[in-house]
């Protein structure tokens, strides 16, 4: 399926991608999936569909070829999401399966968020209900080692931070993934943080083992509203000196704030 994504950025020295793209080095550690079902009327459901059947959510929709009906439900928290892949019979139609994969929601805009110094956020010009996909989160997929390196300078220069990190467990063994999307990227590197947040990150799995990030309400969004998701968990406790110079005060607003910017003390 082609994705459908006309968003770009405003400014010149940020590339628009809409997926993720591998660094030479990440490239290599790519294995594609072997899964892939063989709904050959395309209409998978749980009941038919090996990709729904490893899944750990389906898409429930009033039309199947309308993808902003589509509200996602956990099944098993324990799992992502796989999408229908390019390996599988139902390839080049929607099949009830696949949804990230074809590029965000329409309505989405990205401007100064007027009522504090969070730079720019991404806000909507449609309500969304909880469920509803909003977009991917796109960049550069870079090596630990790079990480590392990239998150070091951008502290040091008190830069924004675009790089993600995916902490996944395979029984004992533990994957971590780095998306960067300082430098090329999507309209999701747009989306801050808030304690109360109205989205959330989900991973999903389409073509190959390489994590995807998709962002979800979490509840209905009213037209207008600023889109948000927890970066992640912080533990003040924790923190030595060195980690309290690299925080960035929290300016989401919320009742529960918790005061700082969660930042992965994973890439310190
Ligand atoms: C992924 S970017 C989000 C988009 C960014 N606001 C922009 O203008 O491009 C993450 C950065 O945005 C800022 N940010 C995001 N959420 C914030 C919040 N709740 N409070 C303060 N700054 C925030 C921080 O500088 C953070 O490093």
């Amino acid at each position: 399926m082609d994705c459908t994504d006309n968003y770009c950025h405003t400014n010149s020295h940020i590339m628009y991608f809409p997926r993720c793209i591998p660094t030479k080095e990440v490239e290599a550690t790519i294995q594609p999936t072997t899964v892939f079902c063989n709904c050959s009327n395309s209409n998978c459901e749980e009941n038919n569909c090996a990709c729904i059947q490893r899944s750990g959510t389906y898409y429930s929709f009033t039309d199947k070829n309308q993808l902003e009906s589509y509200k996602i439900v956990l099944t098993n928290k324990n799992r992502p999401t796989y999408e229908c892949n390019e390996n599988c019979q139902c390839v080049n139609s929607l099949c009830g399966n696949k949804l990230v994969q074809c590029g965000p929601r329409s309505g989405l805009i990205v401007k100064i968020c007027e009522e504090s110094k969070k730079g720019q956020g991404v806000f909507t010009e449609k309500s969304i209900s909880n469920g509803n996909f909003v977009c991917e989160y796109a960049g550069e997929v870079i090596s630990e080692r790079e990480a590392l390196i990239r998150f070091k300078i951008n502290a040091k220069k008190k830069k924004m931070n675009y790089i993600f990190c995916i902490d996944e467990y395979f029984g004992n063994k533990n994957i971590k993934t780095f998306i960067d999307a300082s430098a090329y990227g999507n309209i999701g590197r747009y989306v801050n943080h808030s304690c109360d947040p109205n989205c959330v990150m989900m991973i999903t799995r389409i073509n190959d083992n390489i994590p995807v990030l998709a962002l979800f309400a979490c509840r209905n969004i009213a037209v207008n509203e600023e889109l948000s998701y927890d970066y992640g968990i912080i533990n003040k406790n924790e923190q030595s000196d060195e980690d309290t110079s690299l925080s960035t005060k929290c300016l989401c607003g919320s009742e529960t704030c918790s005061g700082f910017l969660p930042y992965d003390t994973r890439i310190i």
